[in-house]
């Protein structure tokens, strides 16, 4: 009797051990646990008063609404986006596009914690007459709005601005759409494309004493926010890079834009209409950007009918507006030289920095071969510095192109520099002086043994590009900056 009931206990142990081990497998290997969950909360909020907020990606004067990106950025962070049922995988439109985002799907809502409340996002898209407007939906409990919403979108503020910090943020280059295209429902001033211009200070070709006080003016600008506002300026920085074609001027924009972490808005005078249009584009680029102009001298010079005068450049450069919306923009203009300019454009304070692009000299040349083939020091290293001080030289494009075209071979590409140089490099230093002309040029290739077969001289390049250098001095570049600085001239 006593041996059956050890048995019968013995068999109850195992099937209780069995059942709870079904129990588990139901529970935690299915969706059960998960379905009880939610439907519990179905129910909890079918019986609270919820309130709305929406978010949209355009203000109503058609402006990118800075909200709107803080929020997709927050949501971006949001552990429940990756924990939802379903959301959208993208790649990242910035420079990495080999990251992978989570977006929010249109049908979807998640859910996010706060000061003890629960409040659910989603999106919404209204089909307007030529765009899709995209809003985000803030759901809230109408019994904690009053308690979390403004820490809450605080929060968010906090969150998104870290981001950026750390580089999360995709970079876009705005451009001036042009007349046809303002006004009527959804048209806007500005179109975006995202910014993914490789170009950084380390690639940009430059003195480096010069690039270091660059980036120690940057640095210290991005931290005076307190001091501008003591002095009662504007918290901006101008610079006016000059030099000739192709010695780095777009790219350093870039590289500017890339070492802030900031958007950069170029802006095409011949497409503006008139100066209050240029005030206006102004008016619509939003703080952390580059601001450019590019060529200001050309079209200062052609006095082309765009409408927009010399008074509307001097007020966009810092005119009453910029009390208004030129915080924390840096704003740059370029041009190939600065001696036919109205000094007014180059009065102290209207313009910061000054910084001279020269044509390359044997250190940039250095960098020049560094980056593009990979080379730190070459036996013909000697002979190109020889050549550049008897001062022969050629824009930094125009070396690297050649580089680029025989860069499986760095001796190769850099007999094809030392080549051009002694050709074209203003013939300053080299057999010959002045510019060589063509018949001269065509009597020098046939003697020379052919580099290779594609480029070999910057004439060939210029021919391909049609590059065109302008001659100037390649001196040692130059910094004129400070909060009150000097002009050069
Ligand atoms: N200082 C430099 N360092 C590195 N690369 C350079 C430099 N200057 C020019 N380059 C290369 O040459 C090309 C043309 O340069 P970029 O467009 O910046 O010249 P630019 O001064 O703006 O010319 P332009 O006045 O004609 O607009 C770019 O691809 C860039 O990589
Ligand atoms: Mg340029």
């Amino acid at each position: 009797m006593v041996y059956k009931s050890v048995w019968f206990v013995l068999l109850l142990i195992v099937l209780i051990f069995l059942a709870l081990f079904f129990l588990r497998v139901i529970l935690f290997k299915t969706g059960f646990i998960y379905t009880l969950k939610k439907l519990w909360r179905i129910a909890q909020d079918y019986f609270h008063v919820y309130q709305f907020f929406k978010v949209p990606e355009l203000d109503e004067s058609f402006k990118e609404n800075q909200l709107f990106k803080k929020v997709s950025l927050y949501l971006q962070s949001l552990p429940s986006l990756e924990d939802s049922d379903f959301t959208n995988l993208v790649t990242s439109s910035g420079k990495n596009q080999n990251d992978i985002v989570l977006r929010l799907d249109p049908k979807q809502t998640i859910g996010d914690e706060f000061l003890g409340a629960r409040v659910f996002w989603f999106h919404e898209a209204e089909q307007t007459s030529d765009s899709k407007a995209r809003t985000f939906v803030l759901k809230i409990r109408k019994a904690d709005k009053r308690r979390i919403l403004r820490p809450y979108l605080q929060h968010i503020h906090i969150v998104a601005d870290e981001m950026e910090q750390q580089g999360k943020r995709d970079l876009k280059l705005y451009m001036n759409a042009g007349a046809q295209s303002i006004g009527g429902d959804g048209n806007v001033r500005w179109r975006s494309v995202p910014f993914t211009h490789p170009s950084t200070l380390d690639t940009i070709a430059m003195e480096t004493d010069l690039k270091n006080k660059v980036k120690s003016d940057l640095e210290s600008f991005l931290k005076s926010k307190q001091y501008y506002q003591r002095l009662g300026r504007v918290w901006k920085r101008s610079f006016l890079l000059y030099g000739p074609s192709g010695t780095g001027k777009s790219s350093f924009v870039a590289a500017l834009a890339n070492f802030l972490n900031y958007d950069v808005y170029d802006i095409d005078l011949s497409n503006v209409t008139g100066d209050s249009d240029l005030k206006l584009l102004l008016l619509e680029t939003t703080p952390k950007s580059v601001v450019v102009i590019e060529d200001l001298d050309r079209f200062l010079m052609q006095k082309k009918s765009t409408g927009v005068s010399l008074s509307g450049v001097l007020n966009f450069m810092d005119g009453i507006l910029n009390s208004c919306c030129a915080e924390e923009r840096i704003m740059v203009f370029t041009m190939t030289s600065k001696d036919q300019i109205d000094p007014s454009i180059l009065r102290p304070s209207r313009v910061d920095v000054h910084i001279h692009f020269p044509l390359c000299d044997f250190a940039s040349f250095k960098v020049l071969a560094n980056n593009y083939l990979g080379v730190k020091d070459h036996k013909l290293f000697p002979q190109v510095q020889e050549i550049f001080d008897n001062g022969a030289s050629l824009s930094p494009a125009e070396i690297g192109e050649l580089m680029i075209a025989n860069r499986t071979s760095p001796t190769r590409a850099i007999k094809s520099v030392i080549s051009a140089l002694q050709t074209d490099g203003d013939g300053r230093g080299s057999r010959r002086s002045g510019l060589s002309n063509d018949a001269e040029e065509l009597e020098e290739r046939s003697a020379r043994s052919p580099l290779n077969d594609g480029l070999s001289t910057v004439k060939d390049l210029r021919r391909l590009y049609g590059l065109f250098r302008v001659k100037s001095n390649a001196k040692s570049p130059s910094f004129d900056g400070g909060v009150s600085p000097r002009s050069e001239r």
